[in-house]
């Protein structure tokens, strides 16, 4: 059994008058010594789950080639794509040496992780932070010495936040073992304590009893603002001052919204700052959590096929789609204040575009990776008017069944003009990306529920094949796409013959379909975020200036849209979303990847 140490000292002394720091932490090297070898990782491990997927991508070596399914492109459903075609892709190199580190102690037997969710009434609490934080548990990531507290002003005991939590929590579908067990042990170690977010006293309170469980070991605190935002700056001062670490890091994890636009996003970071420095605000965008975000960086940098192709010269336009299935229903007072363009695009669309766009960065230290992120969005040409379109979903009757219009949730204005659907049309001012229209779009309410990346490439010069082809080229260019959610795949289409005498050509997919790969649950995004910041990995979240740079792409355009009161265009729920988003993309010459029979 593999032994786990730290390099570097998980703690270190108060650097602001206010909250501690680490800011070694990020760059730790830690080793991992078996009996008859030792491996140095440059990198911080990827999570414990990270490196299991790794030791089974190893037995499924020995077992024989790996393989790639072939499928037709109109047919990418999982149970069908086993009767397909295998195609064997060259395996995996094997690590050193088969090695079981899942569950490894990065903590000292003198240092201690108290965790205190903020708002834990609430709904983020309940439906990710909570159940995140088991799962931590359970794979064995947490530290041997953690505790969580749940912090709100309801009125709870701790048996009452257990029996909350305890709802909320499920285990893996492929790691059942022990899981009661397991859930009792966690359930032990969380505590609530009820107090208002601008009470200093109550903060103290709180401070006391994190003491007594930390037990005179050195002490890092992680809070987790999982509060409204007007709220914000009462907790963290509050935090702040009475409640944080003496001698070890004091972290905050902020969530969304950052402001609404630059002008209210540079106050709250200069509000926080008040209290923090930067390396201990982690602004949290959960979509750089998600598995396939996460890969996109390895899909990149770490196979020679693809990053020559990355430019201008290759690559005809990029789309970013999401889309969900349902309404704002319940969260409708938050979003009438935002829209789809501040909810969605601002920040997990557009971190995904940087992250596409980004040039290599130096090594995947986070501020290098930062630094490339940040200067794609500063290379973005600034959003017009013209290149956005807005709509907003209205009610419609389905199989007898009656959906509701956004304007009808009651904590909507009646008159709202607040869109819940927008496309736009953006471009890299850059070399590599100079001319590439940057397509986006986003929706609720619509006729299902996807996240992508699709990457459509230009047309083979002098096809040799265009006769057998058509007249339509579009339709046989190849096309990348990174299948965020549902049913995590990335699958190219390819031009390829029909088997037979004749030439006919037929279009597939090169497809990765994880739930065929890999028979692992994919784990949640808050679990590998959470873990980072306990971790002190930055990478994933936002740094001040990349926010800045995002909210100066879209503060002029929302202002507009506001301003002139721009009536959005009205799509029946469960549609497919305006028209205006094909007439937005028709005009750079491109096709939606999402609509048609071949997606
Ligand atoms: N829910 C979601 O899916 C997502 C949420 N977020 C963000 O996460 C944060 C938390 O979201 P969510 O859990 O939905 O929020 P909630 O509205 O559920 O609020 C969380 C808790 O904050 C307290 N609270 C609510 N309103 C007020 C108020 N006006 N004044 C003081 N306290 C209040 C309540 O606790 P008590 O009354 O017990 O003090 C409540 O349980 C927000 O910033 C949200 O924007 C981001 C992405 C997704
Ligand atoms: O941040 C948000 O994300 C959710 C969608 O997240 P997902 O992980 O379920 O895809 C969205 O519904 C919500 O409006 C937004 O605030």
């Amino acid at each position: 059994m593999a032994t786990f140490s730290s390099s570097s000292s998980a703690h270190y002394a108060s650097s602001s008058p206010a909250f501690s720091n680490n800011k070694r932490l990020h760059h730790q090297h830690r080793t991992v010594s078996s009996s008859s070898s030792s491996i140095r990782l440059k990198q911080r491990f990827p999570g414990c789950f990270s490196v299991k997927q790794s030791s089974k991508a190893v037995h499924l070596q020995q077992d024989g080639a790996s393989t790639m399914k072939v499928s037709p492109v109109k047919d990418d459903n999982p149970a069908k794509i086993l009767k397909d075609g295998i195609l064997s892709v060259p395996p995996v190199t094997p690590p050193e040496e088969s090695i079981d580190i899942a569950k490894f102690d990065f903590d000292k037997e003198n240092s201690t992780v108290s965790i205190t969710v903020v708002g834990a009434s609430g709904d983020l609490a309940k439906k990710k932070i909570f159940p995140a934080l088991f799962a931590l548990y359970y794979e064995g990531c947490l530290p041997k010495h953690f505790t969580i507290f749940g912090y709100a002003r309801s009125k709870m005991s701790d048996a009452e936040l257990r029996t909350m939590v305890s709802k909320t929590l499920t285990c893996r579908i492929d790691q059942r073992e022990n899981c009661g067990e397991k859930m009792d042990q966690f359930l032990e170690r969380c505590f609530y304590h009820p107090g208002q977010y601008d009470s200093q006293e109550n903060f103290l309170e709180l401070d006391k009893k994190l003491k007594e469980h930390e037990d005179g070991r050195v002490a890092n605190r992680l809070f987790y603002l999982s509060i409204p935002p007007n709220i914000f700056i009462d907790a963290v001062k509050c935090a702040s001052t009475s409640a944080s670490a003496a001698n070890g890091w004091t972290r905050v994890i902020v969530e969304k919204p950052f402001g609404r636009d630059s002008e209210s996003s540079a106050a709250l970071t200069r509000s926080l700052k008040q209290y923090l420095e930067e390396d201990q605000i982690f602004r949290i965008d959960h979509y750089l959590g998600k598995e396939l975000v996460e890969n996109l960086s390895v899909l990149r940098f770490s196979n020679l096929i693809f990053e020559p192709l990355w430019s201008r010269q290759y690559i005809r336009n990029v789309q970013f789609i999401f889309a969900e299935d349902f309404g704002t229903e319940g969260r409708g007072g938050y979003f009438d204040n935002y829209g789809i363009i501040r909810d969605i695009m601002q920040n997990h669309l557009l971190q995904i575009l940087a992250l596409f766009a980004m040039e290599t960065p130096v090594s995947l230290d986070a501020e290098d990776i930062r630094n490339e992120k940040v200067k794609v969005l500063r290379s973005m040409r600034p959003l017009r008017l013209d290149d956005v379109v807005t709509g907003q979903y209205k009610s419609h009757t389905r199989g007898g069944v009656k959906y509701p219009a956004y304007t009808d949730d009651k904590t909507v204005p009646n008159d709202s003009l607040t869109p819940t659907f927008a496309a736009a049309a953006l471009f890299i001012d850059n070399a590599r990306w100079d001319g590439v229209p940057f397509l986006m779009k986003a929706g609720k309410a619509l006729h299902d529920r996807r996240a992508e990346i699709r990457v459509q490439f230009r047309h083979v010069p002098g096809n040799l094949y265009n006769k057998n082809i058509g007249t339509d080229l579009d339709l046989a260019t190849n096309e990348l796409v990174i299948r965020v959610q549902p049913d995590e795949a990335i699958y190219l289409k390819i031009n390829n013959k029909v088997p037979g005498l004749g030439m006919r050509l037929d279009r597939s997919n090169l497809n990765l379909l994880y739930a065929a790969r890999y028979d692992k649950e994919i784990p949640d995004a808050y679990e590998r975020l959470l873990l980072d910041a306990i971790e002190g990995e930055r990478r994933l979240f936002i740094r001040s200036d990349e926010l800045d740079a995002a909210w100066s792409l879209f503060t002029p355009v929302l202002k507009e849209l506001e301003e002139k009161k721009i009536v959005p265009e009205y799509y029946p729920y469960g549609s497919r979303g305006p028209v205006g988003s094909h007439y937005l993309a028709a005009r750079y010459k491109v096709r939606w990847g999402d609509v048609g029979s071949e997606q």
